[in-house]
């Protein structure tokens, strides 16, 4: 079994797996998980709307079950939606993912994007999605970040999280936030790729004790790679001549040297895979080293393009058309 790196997280000191498994469009998803706790993944990232926390439950409940872990080995992570920014929503929305979840507590739960959209009744709906009625009309909300912090600072002190963080915040949000936290940030999760480097927001968190998880590292995925070659004529990240270069070099996947530049620099990853053979490739990620010149030519890669970009979503779907 291949077991990971951890990140201490500052303001707890809990230690959080550096290679997770991301559950977004993970299918079969309670064999998956199951398969992966097997394999050696120890971290779970997750979130409301990717439709499977109850599946994924199922996984990790079996996974326990059978005495492969405790629940205390598995670093589980998941996401507030940006339905449920109110203040009295937070907590009836963790309340209802623990319970899918089957736990008692998450040990990291973040705000998924810094945008507030209007309430959708999980009894009426859920999961929900960026649209309100499910089609085309999205409605935003007058609920302020802050107030949405101060009900999460809430779920640690009832036990619910044991870590809060944040997604797909900027700098000047981030700086914001420590502003008014009453309970630090432990993480900042966030797109990261050598096409988007984000040296000056990592550099950020680094000054400020905030750990960092980096998401789609292998570049844009899914729907997401129609934006992509709309977008531009860069190659993907698998095909790109720097990559496959120094992945022959060591003998190791064009995936293995993306994931390893990104925890290299000390971020933790967090990639998906229906594969069996794929989650295994990806939880090995440290049984090599780049040099600082490798790294740095990665780096050089980067053209700033930001492929998950929430604000996207409140134009008119432009990226589905
Ligand atoms: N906070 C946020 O807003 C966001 C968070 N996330 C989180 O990050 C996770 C990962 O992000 P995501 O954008 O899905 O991208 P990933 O980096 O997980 O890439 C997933 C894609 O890469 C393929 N893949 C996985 N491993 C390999 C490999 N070794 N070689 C070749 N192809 C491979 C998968 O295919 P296959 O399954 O067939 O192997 C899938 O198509 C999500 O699951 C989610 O948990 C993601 C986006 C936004
Ligand atoms: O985390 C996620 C992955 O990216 C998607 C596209 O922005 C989101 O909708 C989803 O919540």
């Amino acid at each position: 079994m291949v077991s990971t790196p951890t990140i201490t997280l500052k303001p707890t000191s809990q230690k959080m797996p550096q290679v997770g498994l991301g559950l977004w469009k993970v299918t079969n998803t309670a064999d998956t998980v199951y398969n992966a706790i097997k394999t050696g993944y120890r971290l779970l990232d997750g979130a409301c709307d990717y439709g499977n926390e109850k599946e994924s439950g199922d996984g990790l409940k079996r996974a326990i079950d059978e005495g492969i872990v405790k629940r205390e080995d598995v670093f589980v992570s998941s996401k507030l939606w940006n339905t449920f920014h109110a203040k009295e929503h937070v907590k009836q929305l963790a309340k209802k993912q623990l319970a899918d979840w089957g736990l008692e507590y998450f040990d990291l739960f973040l705000i998924h994007f810094p945008i507030a959209l209007e309430y959708v009744d999980p009894a009426v709906r859920y999961p929900p999605g960026w649209a309100y009625d499910g089609q085309n009309d999205i409605r935003s909300a007058r609920v302020p970040l802050q107030q949405t912090w101060e009900a999460m600072e809430e779920l640690v002190d009832e036990g619910l999280a044991k870590n809060i963080g944040v997604a797909n915040y900027q700098g000047s949000l981030v700086l914001d936030l420590l502003r008014y936290c009453r309970i630090r940030p432990s993480v900042l999760q966030i797109e990261h790729h050598p096409y988007l480097v984000q040296k000056d927001l990592i550099d950020l968190c680094k000054a400020e004790d905030i750990a960092v998880t980096g998401y789609s590292s292998f570049g844009p995925q899914s729907f997401l790679v129609l934006k992509w070659k709309k977008a531009c004529d860069s190659p993907t990240l698998f095909t790109h001549e720097t990559i496959t270069t120094i992945a022959k070099k060591h003998g190791k996947t064009p995936a293995q040297v993306l994931l390893r530049w990104a925890t290299q620099r000390g971020i933790a990853v967090i990639p998906k895979s229906n594969s069996q053979n794929r989650l295994l490739e990806n939880l090995d990620v440290t049984s090599f080293d780049m040099t600082p010149e490798e790294l740095a030519s990665i780096s050089a890669l980067n053209r700033n393009l930001r492929f998950n970009n929430p604000i996207d979503y409140l134009g008119k779907f432009s990226i589905f058309a």
